[in-house]
């Protein structure tokens, strides 16, 4: 049976709530732990479904993972290069960051994996990473397209490699990056934009040397020297300001409201939603600024109020990448046009993205155009009619965004199957109807 939700009016949005960990931050923090040597501590991990399929595949390749009572995620490594072969499928579920990265892991190892996921997944592209893989020697046998499920020959002899981005990817950064920790010398990614960074500021937490330099273009050189000794360590993960983002977009459109989200990442390659809400006019506030394991974090205070269109830039997009189908909730309740630019990665997430939320806000009476790598939302300053039911292609962001619009909209907005939201958001409904909404 397939757990559908309904989203009515929301009373005004009022308290403080802590929203999960980050989903980026916690695959990479289990991942580092699983190389290295000794014990590694990790409080605050997202325990979504993403995540708990990251630790699966890391035990299935040798490290030792467990789940204390109090909450902390406790690791023993194997040592860079000491990853072992596993006797199974390895299962990424609904996860792009976590297959693409594990698939680097495994590419400069001497065995072979075999990788599989959902529906979802076994249509993203991957020839994005087996690409560059393979000319650091791994092999590859997939099915066309590149697709999931695919088989990853490990090479027993890693070449470093100096390698462009064609588009700007943290998951593809990252998977260079790790495949170069068990390779001699120094692997380096160029990068046409700079993507989020939790990667190389792990890496160098846990003791790596990486190097990143800037572009005359405004992109990023990033270079990880390779067999590096990783220590094991504490590490707390922040609030993900991705998840963040849905509460905080709730607030500023059902009025009255005021909401605190504490120890919120504010990683400034993730922070391009609020700098664009800003931009709207919402009354954000990062309160108590400070530095939490190399990373920055923030009280979120989250104020309603009346927003106005905007035209995002192209550049933008990797600051936000995971925050339009939001965004484009609060454009449709702001009072003129907003045009995002330069979506052309969204085709390739858990859905269409572009397209899902192009026919959502159609269905519930928004005037919304696509193109290609464009989305415009036509605003007009008073709530949508609202009154749909939302097919959320088991994509998390999808139905939470929509939950979100039946909060304001004047008739209530239903999502088909919210089960997605686990993957990246559990205790999603509960959070929303502590502040206020009613979603049930
Ligand atoms: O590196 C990461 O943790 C992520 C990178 C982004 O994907 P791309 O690298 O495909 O842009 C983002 O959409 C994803 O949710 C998480
Ligand atoms: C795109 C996302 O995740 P992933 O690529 O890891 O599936 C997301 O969380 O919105």
């Amino acid at each position: 049976m397939t757990n559908t939700l309904r989203s009515e009016r929301a009373r005004p949005l009022a308290g403080a709530a802590r929203v999960p960990g980050d989903k980026s931050i916690s695959h990479r923090a289990l991942m580092l732990g699983a190389l290295a040597v000794g014990e590694s501590v990790v409080g605050g991990l997202l325990e979504g479904d993403d995540v708990l399929h990251t630790a699966a595949c890391l035990r299935a390749l040798g490290a030792e993972v467990t789940r204390r009572d109090d909450g902390t995620w406790h690791l023993f490594g194997r040592g860079v290069g000491g990853l072992v072969e596993p006797a199974d499928l390895l299962d990424m579920g609904n996860s792009g960051t976590g297959a693409r990265l594990m698939m680097g892991l495994v590419a400069t190892h001497p065995f072979t994996t075999f990788f599989t996921g959902d529906a979802s997944l076994r249509s993203r592209p991957m020839r994005r990473v087996t690409e560059p893989l393979a000319r650091m020697g791994a092999r590859f046998v997939t099915r066309e397209g590149g697709r999931l499920p695919l088989a990853v020959v490990g090479t027993a002899q890693p070449v470093p490699i100096r390698y462009e981005l064609p588009v700007a990817s943290a998951q593809v950064k990252s998977a260079l990056l790790l495949a170069g920790l068990n390779t001699p010398g120094e692997t380096t990614v160029v990068e046409p934009e700079p993507t989020r960074d939790h990667t190389e500021l792990m890496l160098r937490a846990f003791g790596a040397d990486v190097r990143v330099e800037p572009t005359e273009q405004g992109g990023r050189v990033v270079t990880v020297t390779g067999f590096p000794e990783l220590t094991g360590r504490r590490f707390e993960v922040p609030a993900d300001p991705s998840s963040a983002a849905f509460p905080a977009v709730a607030a500023l459109l059902v009025a009255g409201s005021e909401i605190l989200l504490s120890n919120v990442g504010v990683n400034p390659l993730r922070t391009g939603l609020y700098q664009t809400l800003r931009e709207m006019g919402a009354d954000i506030l990062f309160e108590n600024e400070r530095e939490q394991g190399g990373e920055k974090v923030a009280d979120l205070r989250v104020r309603a109020g009346r927003l106005k269109g905007v035209e995002v830039p192209a550049e933008r997009a990797p600051s936000m990448i995971d925050e339009y189908p939001i965004l484009a909730i609060a454009a449709a309740c702001a009072e003129g046009t907003t045009r995002m630019n330069g979506l052309a990665e969204l085709r390739v997430k858990e859905s269409d993205r572009l397209g899902a939320m192009a026919r959502g806000l159609a269905a519930c009476g928004v005037r919304v155009e696509e193109e290609a790598d464009v989305l415009i939302v036509h605003g007009t300053g008073r709530p949508p009619v609202g009154g749909a039911t939302i097919a959320s292609k088991f994509d998390h962001r999808i139905a939470m965004s929509f939950l979100v619009l039946g909060m304001v909209a004047e008739q209530p907005v239903v999502v088909d199957d919210a089960d997605s939201i686990g993957t990246s958001f559990p205790g999603f409904v509960a959070l929303m109807n502590s502040l206020g909404a009613a979603i049930a």
